[in-house]
Formats: C-alpha cells, structure tokens, sequence
C-alpha cells in the first residue's frame, strides 16, 4: 500500500483539468507538490509554467511521468489519448496505475493502448477539485485490483465526492456533473443579471447568486429532503417564488436543463465511438 504524502502523481498533460487536480490534492495533503510531476509539449509552454508555479516538476516527455509516478493521469483532450498511450505504452509496467479523466473514451479503448493487463481506470471529475468541492465518477478495467479502487476513491474523495459506478453510466455522469458546473455558472451569471436588471449592483448580485447556489445544494445534501419538497417550502401560496416559477415552467426551465444532460451525454458517447 502506497503511503498517504509520498504517493506520487503523475499527469500526461497539465491543463485546466491537471492543475486543478493538483491544486486540490496538495490543498488536501493526500501528496505533495515535490511528488507530483506533469508533462506537457514545448509548444505549451504556458501550461507548463502555470504547473511549476504550483511546486510540481515538469517535463516535456510523457515517458519521464510514467517513470516517476504511481498514479499516472491521463489529462489530455481526448483525441491526443492514443498518441499518448501509445507514446507511454513501451514504459508502463504492472507497478503503474493509469488513470484517463479523458471525456468518452471508454475502459476497453484504452486497455487495448496500454500493455496487456495494466491497471487501467477511468474517472470523469468536475472542475470545482480545485476547492475540493469535486463531483468525482469513477469505474475500474480488467485488471485493477480491489486496493486501486480504494486508491482511487480516496484521492477523488480527497478533493470532493467520489463514487464508483458501472462504466455504463460515465457519459451521463459526464453530462451531468463533469460538463455541470458550466449550466451552473450560467445559471449563476443568468441570475446576477436578473438582480442588475432589478437594481442590485453587479458584484453583489453575485455573491448572492452564488451563494444562493451553494446554500441550495447543501440543502440537498445535509437534509437529505427531496428537491420538490425544497422548492415547495420557499414557495408561499400567493406568494413572489411561485409566480417565478410557473414563468420557468412556462419557459421550459426543466426540459432545458434535461435536454443540456442529454446533448452532453450523446457528445461523450459519440466520442468514444471515434477513438
Ligand atoms: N475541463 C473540464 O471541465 C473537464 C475536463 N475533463 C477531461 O480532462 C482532459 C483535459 O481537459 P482540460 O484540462 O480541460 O484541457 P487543457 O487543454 O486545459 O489541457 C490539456 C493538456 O494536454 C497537454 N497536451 C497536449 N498535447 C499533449 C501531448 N502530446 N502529450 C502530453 N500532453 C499534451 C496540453 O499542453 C495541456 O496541458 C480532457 O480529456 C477532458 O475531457 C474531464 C472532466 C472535466
Ligand atoms: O467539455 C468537455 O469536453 C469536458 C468533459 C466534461 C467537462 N468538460
């Protein structure tokens, strides 16, 4: 069992989705930033520099990050996956858990870019990691072992909820917790506007928004009450919320936000049908 603080990270790839990652577990003390390193081309030399200015190494060979992690996170856009599997497949070994947080690309594509029977995983995060306020969805390849499960749940848990569910399910989780916090953030801008158009000045309209989101989401969660029976209570007969909401039942506010999931999931599907 790798020990908590010296288990060392690695990402294939140290974009937005990487430096979050990192950000939240050093943030959570799971490992340290001396044991995380992360790889990006020359060309991107930006993002190699934003990943050096949190304290993890960096190289520009893919290669290097197997060789000096446990844990390897494949972090890049998913049509550069198989180059990168394929770049890394000559040096991956049965000590190497590999990780894709990659959109749509299933277990059984990667295993087959990967040597036979390496531990393979596959997660789909969400971008709040980065205040370990993540919403985390993984499922395990063939050749996993119970403890890379355990692993894996606890260094998503580390920065957010972490579950694991069937890989059946991971392009939906995809487009309703990895592509949410976009909805919410329009959500957020959509309500902050309302509340200029109304008088309220702009950055405390949101603050208020924003907060209203966090207090509504936490409602869900530590009350463990249904959403309906949430809304109901705001609700007064007669009263201000229910006439905002029948203009967005009117307005389709439901089925938008069911149609945003399904155009997500159908996208993440589809993804996985090309790599
Ligand atoms: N952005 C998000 O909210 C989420 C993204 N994801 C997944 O995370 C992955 C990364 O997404 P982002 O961080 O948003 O993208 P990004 O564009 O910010 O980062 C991609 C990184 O890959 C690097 N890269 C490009 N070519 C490479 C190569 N040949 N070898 C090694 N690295 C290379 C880039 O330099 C960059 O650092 C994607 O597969 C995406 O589907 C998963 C959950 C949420
Ligand atoms: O939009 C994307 O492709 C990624 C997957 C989940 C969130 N962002």
């Amino acid at each position: 069992m790798i020990k908590e603080k010296t288990l060392r990270i690695g990402f294939i790839g140290c974009g937005k989705m990487a430096q979050a990652l990192a950000k939240g577990f050093i943030a959570s003390g799971i490992t340290r930033s001396e044991n995380i390193i992360g790889s990006s081309p020359r060309i991107d030399s930006m993002f190699i520099e934003e990943f050096s200015a949190i304290g993890c190494s960096t190289t520009h060979e893919n290669a290097q990050v197997v060789e000096q992690a446990d844990v390897i996170i494949v972090a890049t856009k998913p049509p550069l996956v198989p180059k990168v599997l394929t770049e890394i497949n000559p040096v991956v070994n049965s000590d190497n858990l590999i990780v894709s947080i990659a959109m749509g690309i299933p277990l059984i594509n990667l295993e087959q870019m990967l040597p036979r029977k390496t531990r393979v995983i596959r997660v789909m995060p969400n971008t709040p990691v980065l205040v370990r306020s993540g919403a985390s969805v993984f499922s395990c390849g063939t050749s996993t072992r119970s403890e890379d499960a355990t692993l894996t749940k606890r260094l998503f848990t580390a920065v957010g909820l972490c579950e694991e569910v069937p890989e059946v399910l991971i392009d939906a989780c995809t487009g309703l917790s990895g592509s949410g916090p976009a909805y919410m953030y329009i959500a957020m801008e959509a309500l902050a506007d309302g509340g200029v158009k109304m008088g309220i000045p702009r950055d405390l309209a949101y603050k208020l928004s924003a907060q209203t989101l966090i207090g509504a989401a936490k409602m869900v969660l530590e009350t463990g009450r249904h959403p309906g029976a949430l809304k109901d209570d705001v609700c007064s007969p007669a009263g201000s919320t229910i006439q905002a909401v029948y203009f967005l039942e009117k307005s389709g506010f439901r089925s938008s936000l069911m149609e945003a999931v399904q155009a997500a999931t159908l996208k993440s599907k589809q993804t996985g049908r090309k790599e």
